[in-house]
Parts: structure tokens; sequence; C-alpha cells
């Protein structure tokens, strides 16, 4: 099989290629309107195809229950378009009315009312959230969810693949095109074109405004899924919601799926991806085994551990610093319908830390994860999957709209008398997985603060749940303020050697509960590949069937951002989501304590987060010998700057 080579084309030469499992180089097509023409036809054919041999499953939109609720529900969603105009001008948007607004005439009749809608949207936010934000969240979610069920309709049946794999090369090309107009334009740097307020993140990178942006997430689809090889191939723009949905449907899950439904594939392998499975399997970007990448060159590149591995191994945390992932192939296990799960409560801060730990290290468990309450109390979940619910068993079927949030359901395990067993329910799968994005992990207590009341959560809550995007979208500049001030959204990633010092220290300078604490091992993606080029001696093969695999000393190889503990895998994510009671507390002083703290401990910061960590600290805590080289060898030049210009505190706002 030929196999792209993007040295080979840097250098002017041109190939006919096809990428690894028939996958069409959409390099070669001739000119993206052929290509594009070419899958309209054959998508014509296909769908003919499908409906003459009936075997096409064409999923259910919505059940008649469902139906009726989106009916009352899209007649909120009617109402919000005016309304979030509004907030938008509020919220400095709109060239006319600002116009308006500074008209000698016109200014003194306009100003007072946007004053005071922006008072509303500001100090009575919950109302806001529930009469607006939610509804327009839900209408939005339909529209998307419409958009995927008309393309999914559009497609043959399972396992004839040709189609959807035609129609993503084509929108490969699109992705070349847009990169070689915008240099030619003379633009000087590049970043993905994907709205600040889109991404799951408390704020937007003001480099968006002046960089040329490349429409990567347009590309959102499934390409295939290949239950022999255990594969999903998936494009950058898929969120979690979908993937969940369409894999568990089929009876696959990925084997790490980050929580929040609107979490993008491309930014959690081009940021970092982790859920409860992480223990087990490492980060989201350690599940996958292959990507899509188009250069600033514009030529298209395909890495995997067999061809091009240090591209392979560096795209994760480099933030679209190489390259613009197009496509990645994605470790699928099989699902089970259920989780099991039981509550451990635990009552002073050694017992936390001891059956964290513990759970931590068996790969028995699928899922592990705490909450900490306090300093000294936190309830450890260990979730199993199962077939199905034993006789007597409790299902709790978090998504409904009135069940508690999941956080203080989690809570109500530490009133139990210390000394009764552990609680155990079953949760259905999916509502595993998103058992945080209700919630928003506790976020929305803050937002809506009556949401978890009885007459709230049975009368109201129905009405849907706020997108973080929307929320994002009608943040006032008043509330901006404070949300920067007095509010934090921080992960830290530590070795679990350090988890009762990290809980210390966390408890001093912010004191954030709950406190979410989520283990990883902390593998350089790929394990072992990078051995060969004779960067570093070869690595421990792992194995993942033992036990105790987490602790094999394994050597990380060098470069691509990896952890510098040749014998420490297992760390610990430990969010701090909310507004800290510390009176110590001040946003920057605070997080420059914290963050020389995690870099004693040779850990890591987050790179969704704030950081106030200068160019030089950055690279002490990321390792970038094989990032630096990569970039030479791609020759990405100025036109990607490097992680820390996207990141660093004055490149978001
Ligand atoms: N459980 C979890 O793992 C959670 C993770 N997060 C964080 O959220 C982020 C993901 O959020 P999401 O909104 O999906 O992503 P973002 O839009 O925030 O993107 C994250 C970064 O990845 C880059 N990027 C995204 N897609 C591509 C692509 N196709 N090619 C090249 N670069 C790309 C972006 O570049 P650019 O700036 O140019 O757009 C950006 O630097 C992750 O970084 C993650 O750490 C948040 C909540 C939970
Ligand atoms: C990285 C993880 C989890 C992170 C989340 C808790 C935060 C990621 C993005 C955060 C938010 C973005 C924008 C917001 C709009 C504001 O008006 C309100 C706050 C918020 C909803 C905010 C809340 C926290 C996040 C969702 C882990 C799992 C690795």
């Amino acid at each position: 099989m030929a196999r792209n080579n993007a040295a080979h084309r840097a250098n002017g030469g041109s190939s006919s290629t096809t990428m690894p499992n028939g996958l069409p180089d959409p390099t070669a097509a001739s000119s993206s309107s052929t290509t594009n023409a070419n899958a309209r036809s054959r998508r014509t054919t296909a769908t003919t195809k499908s409906s003459n041999a009936g075997t096409h499953v064409r999923p259910a939109l919505f059940s008649p229950a469902g139906l009726a609720l989106l009916a009352v529900q899209t007649f909120f969603a009617l109402a919000t378009p005016i309304f979030g105009l509004a907030v938008l001008v509020v919220s400095k948007g709109g060239n006319v009315i600002k116009s308006l607004t500074a008209h000698p005439t016109a200014g003194p009749l306009i100003n007072p009312a946007l004053d005071l809608l922006a008072d509303f949207v500001t100090y009575h936010r919950g109302i806001f959230a529930t009469v607006f934000v939610a509804p327009a969240s839900v209408a939005w979610d339909a529209v998307e969810a419409l958009r995927d069920w008309m393309y999914d309709l559009q497609m043959p049946p399972v396992g004839d693949v040709s189609v959807r794999r035609e129609i993503h090369a084509a929108r490969v090309v699109q992705v070349q095109r847009q990169i070689r107009e915008l240099v030619a334009g003379g633009a000087t740097r590049l970043c993905t074109a994907r709205p600040g307020f889109l991404a799951m993140s408390m704020k937007a990178g003001t480099y968006k405004k002046h960089w040329g942006g490349v429409e990567v997430h347009a590309l959102r689809d499934i390409v295939e899924i290949d239950t022999v090889r255990q594969i999903v191939r998936v494009e950058p723009g898929c969120n979690m919601g979908r993937l969940s949905r369409e894999l568990i449907k089929k009876g696959w899950t990925l084997e790490v799926l980050p929580e929040l439904d609107d979490l993008t594939v491309g930014g959690l392998i081009n940021g970092f991806g982790i859920e409860t499975s992480s223990h087990k399997y490492g980060l989201f970007q350690h599940t996958c085994t292959a990507f899509e990448v188009v250069l600033p060159s514009g030529d298209v590149v395909f890495c995997d551990k067999d061809n091009n591995v240090d591209l392979f191994a560096t795209i994760p945390w480099s933030h679209g610093t190489i390259g613009f992932l197009t496509a990645a192939d994605i470790k699928i296990v099989r699902a089970k319908p259920y989780v099991r799960m039981e509550y451990h409560p635990c009552r002073t801060q050694a017992e936390c830390v001891r059956v964290f730990e513990e759970a931590s290290r068996d790969n028995g468990n699928d899922f592990v994860e705490e909450l900490m309450y306090t300093k000294d109390t936190g309830v450890v979940m260990v979730g199993k999957m199962v077939d199905a619910v034993p006789r007597g068993g409790t299902v709790n079927v978090l998504s409904r709209w009135y069940k508690p949030w999941f956080f203080t359901h989690v809570a109500s395990f530490l009133n139990r008398p210390a000394g009764t067993p552990n609680a155990v329910e079953y949760l259905p799968l999916r509502d595993y997985y998103h058992r945080h994005t209700r919630s928003i992990f506790w976020e929305i207590q803050d937002i809506v603060p009556f949401g978890n009341t009885w007459w709230y959560r049975y009368f109201v809550a129905w009405v849907g749940t706020p997108k973080i995007s929307i929320l994002k979208m009608t943040t006032t500049g008043k509330l901006k303020v404070l949300w920067e001030t007095m509010h934090v959204a921080q992960d830290l990633l530590v070795p679990i050697s350090t988890l009762k010092e990290s809980l210390d220290l966390f408890h001093d300078e912010l004191t954030v509960y709950p406190l979410w604490l989520c283990p990883m091992r902390m593998l350089s993606p790929p394990e072992n590949l990078l051995a060969n080029r004779g960067e570093r001696p070869a690595v421990a093969v792992l194995d993942r069937t033992h036990p105790q695999h987490a602790f094999h000393p394994v050597t990380t190889p060098a470069g691509s951002l990896t952890p510098p503990h040749p014998a420490e895998q297992l760390f610990v994510d430990c969010g701090a989501y909310g507004v800290p009671k510390s009176p110590k507390f001040h946003f920057e002083r605070s997080l420059e304590v914290v963050e020389e703290f995690v870099r004693k401990v040779q850990g890591y910061q987050a790179l969704y987060a704030d950081t106030m960590l200068t160019r030089a600290q950055f690279r002490e805590m990321f390792d970038h010998r094989l990032y630096d080289k990569v970039r030479d060898r791609f020759q990405v030049g100025s036109l990607l700057p490097e992680i820390w210009d996207k990141v660093n505190k004055g490149a978001r706002s």
C-alpha cells in the first residue's frame, strides 16, 4: 500500500496515493469540484441502492413524547433569538447598534434600555438561563441532530463505507484549498475557524480575530465503524454526544469517552481528553491509532505507529500548531448496557487518598472517580460495565430532567451512617458517561442557584440544559469580570504519589469544592514507538491485561510533551471548578503558586484553562524536543506559531 510522504511532497514530489484502509488520498483528486461532483453522484447512487436493498436501518429521530416536548421547547426557542441578539449587542456585538448608541439622539434612548437588559442578564442569570439559554440550547441541539440524522439517512447500508470515504476525501480537499488560498492571500498565521465561544474553555483565543481561519470543524461525521479492526474513523468536528449515541446504539464504545457532550474529537486530540477509564487506557489521544493531518503547506499526511511516527506522537497536546487534523482512527471496545456503580464515602483525607489510589491501581475497575466535598471528606466511585441489572438492583436513569444534579446525589452518600455497606446502583451506560453534562460538573449551581430545588426539577428543568457555548455567548462585560476574578476552572495533572500534598495545597490556595479527582495513566502517545528512531532505549512493553500494569516501570521516549517520570505512570487530574473560598485567593497569584507547585512535582497544566506560565516555564513543563524537530521536519515555519503563543495569558480573553 502506497503511503503518503510529506517530506517527498514538500520537495515538490507528486504522487497518487491510497491512504490506509482504502481511504482515497484527497490530494490525488484532480480538482475539488470534480471530487465533489463524484461524491455527489455516488451519494445519489448509494441512496438509491440502500433504499432498494432495504437493509438500511433509518434511526428514529424522536419518540412521540419527545416530539411533544420538542414542540413546547421550540415555542420557547422562538423567543430566544430576539433576546439573544439584544444580549449579543450588550456584550459588545453588532456594529449597527454600536453606531446607533453613539448617535446623539438615539443613544440616550437605547443605552439605558441596553444597560437594563445587561443588568438583567447579569444579575438574574438563573432566570435568563432557564427562559432563554436552555430552550435555545434545545433548539440548537435539535437542528444539529436533524442535520446529522439527514446526513446518516443518505448513507448506504452499514458495511458499505465507500461513499462516506469519498465525501470525507472531498472535504479534505476543501481544507487543503482553504489553506492554500489563505496563504496565497497573505495570511501569516493560521488557526481553526471554530469561533471562540464554541470552545470548551472559559475564554476564547484572541488570535481568532486576526489569524486566517481554516474551517475544519465542518468535518463532523463518522467516516466508518470497523468492528473487525475495532476502530472508529471520525472527523474532528464530531462531538462526544454524537459519538457515544452512535457507538452505544451499535453495542460499542470508546476506551476513553470524555463526559461533556460538546467536546470535539479535534479539540480532545489537539488538547487533552480524559475520563474515568483513563487509569486503564490513558488519555483520549492514547486511544487513537492514526491521524490524518493537513500541513500548512496544504499537503495531507497520514500518520500512525508505522508511518510518520514522530508526527503521530506529536499531534496530541499540539493545539493545532503542526497541522490541521482532518480524521482520526480511535479504538472501540464492546459496550455493556449498564455501569454498576459503587459509592465509597470517605471521612478522612487519608481514607480519601487510600481508597482512590487502590481503586485507580485496579484495572478490573472500568471507571474510577472521586469527588472531594471538603478537605477531609469525599466519595470514591468505582464503576464496572455489566450486561444486566441483577434482581433487586436499583437502576438510576440520571439523564431524566427531574433527577437531582449528579454531584449532589453523590454527596448524599456521605450522610449514611459510617459502617453501612457501600451503596450500589446501576446507571445506563450513556447516562453514566454524560453524568456531569446536565450540571456542567457543578458550575450550574452558580448559574441557576435554584436549579436543584424539587419544584424546579419537576416543573421547569424539562425545558433543557443550558449549553456551555450559549452561556459563553451571552456573557456580559460585568459577568466576565466576575468570572475572571472570582472563579476558577483549572485542571492540574499531578503524579499520584503527590496527591496528599496536592490536596493540601489546593485547599490552602483555592478551597474549591467539590474537587474532581480522576486517575490517568500518563503515557507518551504512543508507547514504544520512538525507540526504533534511536531517541531513547526501547520501552517496556505494556501488558494491558496485567492487573497492575499501571506500575510496570516504563521508560517513556523523548519528545512529544512526554512526562519526565520514567517510573511514574499514574497521575491524577485534580479539577477545581467554581468560586474559591480560600481567604488567600487572588486569581493571578494563586494560579502562579499552584502552577509553581505543579512544576515542582513534574506535573502538567491543562491547557484549555488559564496559565500564567512564561514561555520558558512552559517549555520546562512540556518537553518540546520532539515537537521542535517535527515542526522543522514538516516546515511548519511561522504559519502555525508555537503552542505557548496560543495558550498564554495574553492570547485569550
Ligand atoms: N473531560 C475532558 O477531557 C475535558 C476536556 N476539556 C478541554 O477542552 C478542550 C476540547 O474542547 P473543544 O471545544 O472540543 O476544542 P477547542 O476548540 O477548545 O480546541 C482545543 C485546541 O485544539 C485545537 N484544534 C481543535 N481542532 C483541531 C483540528 N481539527 N486541527 C488542529 N487543531 C485543532 C484548537 O486550535 P484553535 O485554537 O486553532 O481552534 C485548540 O488549540 C480540550 O483541550 C480539553 O482539554 C474540557 C472539558 C472536559
Ligand atoms: C477539563 C475538564 C473540565 C472542564 C470544565 C469543568 C470547564 C471547561 C469549560 C468551562 C466553562 C466554560 C464556559 C462557561 C461559561 C460561563 O458563562 C460559565 C462557566 C462555564 C460554563 C465554564 C464552566 C466550567 C467548564 C465547563 C476536565 C473534565 C478534564
